[in-house]
């Protein structure tokens, strides 16, 4: 992949590395904390007393409930919130997180910088010769400050990503292996509308360790769904968005601007088990099979199991279109081979059925199919259980016409 080198005006500083930074000190650093809300409590963790920072953290809850109510993401995963049942959030992984939402608030900076803005109209030829879009400055610029914040954390073997061929092997002993969609939408960047970041985390495959590099990279990130470990998704937009399951729950944080700090505003979500609003690019209506136009017409008549009028919804930025799903319900598809299993489809399958949600390409579920390659599309229907189990009985759902769209 070609490398590019540009010049944007930073407006948050690099973290420190914190590979082997002490995790009950990244709640405590000052460089780290938020001067405000939090301020109080963490003067008085900081240094004296920095020792009381276990019972600190034990008084708070593993909710995220907090003395002042302000939670922040590192506060929240350091403190054992969202890990898997009876388990705790390992030092590693909130590590791991701390240098991927630092990387994040980079990129919703460049996202919005008036600076910028050229940036997202230019393609970069792509010299792979796949079939892949051409990627934009932005994109190629979100890959490296994201790749960069995974060498920097200490905490990653591989990184595979969709702007890059095949995976970058990092460090060996990293514990874990990050799939990513460093700028999803970004062909729409130019018109302010709004883009995301999608990630996957898996632990590293140690029996395969032996392997020659470019082979196990490729096998640890060709995991199936069911394994990973922790998926999250940045939603830049009207606010910046950062969505994570850490394998109990799905909870969403906000970035506070006064501060700097991801606080958590949306805690379990739950996607309603019905909603009212279907989101697909209905544009393909007449390349669509007879199953989907049926299901399509049938609950925009108010004739389906739920017997009101749905209505329509379409972002075509599948970060905002999944993001309103998991919070009003409904469906949000798209039914030709397009999003990617790896780094889109699976990740996202993971937060929606963390939030009690159904993730199906049609047929099966996405967590259980088994990646053949990186780069692999696939259908995604994704959304409230009971909209997802309807669309499928239809069966004949998965659009296998594919003209080649333009736009
Ligand atoms: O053209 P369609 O089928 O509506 O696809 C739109 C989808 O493609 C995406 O733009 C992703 O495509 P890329 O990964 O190629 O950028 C999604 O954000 C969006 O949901």
């Amino acid at each position: 992949m070609q490398s590019l080198t540009i010049t944007w005006y930073p407006t948050l500083i690099s973290p420190p590395r914190l590979d082997l930074y002490p995790l009950r000190q990244i709640a405590a650093s000052s460089v780290l904390s938020s001067p405000t809300a939090g301020n109080k409590r963490r003067g008085m963790t900081s240094r004296r007393e920095s020792a009381s920072l276990k019972s600190l953290a034990s008084r708070r809850t593993s909710t995220g409930d907090d003395d002042d109510g302000y939670c922040t993401l590192v506060d929240f995963a350091g403190n054992g919130g969202g890990g898997r049942e009876g388990t705790t959030v390992g030092d590693d992984l909130v590590v791991l997180l701390y240098h991927l939402q630092h990387a994040c608030k980079r990129i919703a900076s460049l996202v919005a910088s008036p600076f910028n803005s050229s940036l997202g109209k230019l393609s970069v030829n792509s010299s792979s010769g796949s079939d892949r879009d051409a990627p934009k400055p932005l994109d190629i610029v979100s890959n490296d400050i994201i790749l960069s914040s995974l060498r920097n954390s200490g905490k990653v073997a591989v990184m595979a990503s969709e702007e890059d061929d095949s995976p970058t092997w990092i460090k060996d002993d990293g514990p874990y292996v990050v799939v990513v969609d460093p700028l999803d939408g970004s062909r729409n960047i130019d018109a302010s509308i709004p883009t995301g970041t999608i990630f996957g985390i898996y632990n590293r495959l140690v029996e395969l360790d032996h392997l020659p590099v470019e082979e196990k990279a490729e096998l640890n990130s060709l995991q199936r769904g069911n394994r990973l470990v922790a998926s999250g998704y940045v939603l830049y937009s009207s606010a910046t968005i950062l969505c994570v399951s850490l394998g109990s729950g799905t909870h969403a944080f906000t970035l506070d601007h006064s501060t700097g700090e991801f606080v958590l505003t949306h805690q379990n979500i739950k996607i309603p088990t019905r909603g009212q609003i279907y989101s697909v690019n209905d544009a393909r209506y007449f390349d669509w099979p007879e199953g989907l136009r049926k299901y399509i017409d049938t609950v925009r008549q108010g004739k389906g199991q739920n017997p009101k009028k749905y209505s329509a919804r379409y972002i075509c930025s599948l970060v905002a279109d999944l993001h309103r799903t998991l919070l009003y319900g409904g469906v949000a598809m798209n039914p030709r081979d397009h999003l990617r299993l790896v780094y889109e489809g699976n990740p996202l399958a993971f937060l929606v059925e963390q939030a009690g949600g159904k993730a199906s390409d049609g047929k099966r579920e996405i967590l259980s199919i088994q990646p053949v390659k990186l780069h692999q599309r696939l259908p995604l229907f994704l959304g409230s259980v009971e909209d997802v189990a309807e669309l499928e009985s239809y069966g004949d759902v998965q659009q296998t016409v594919n003209p080649g769209y333009e736009v």
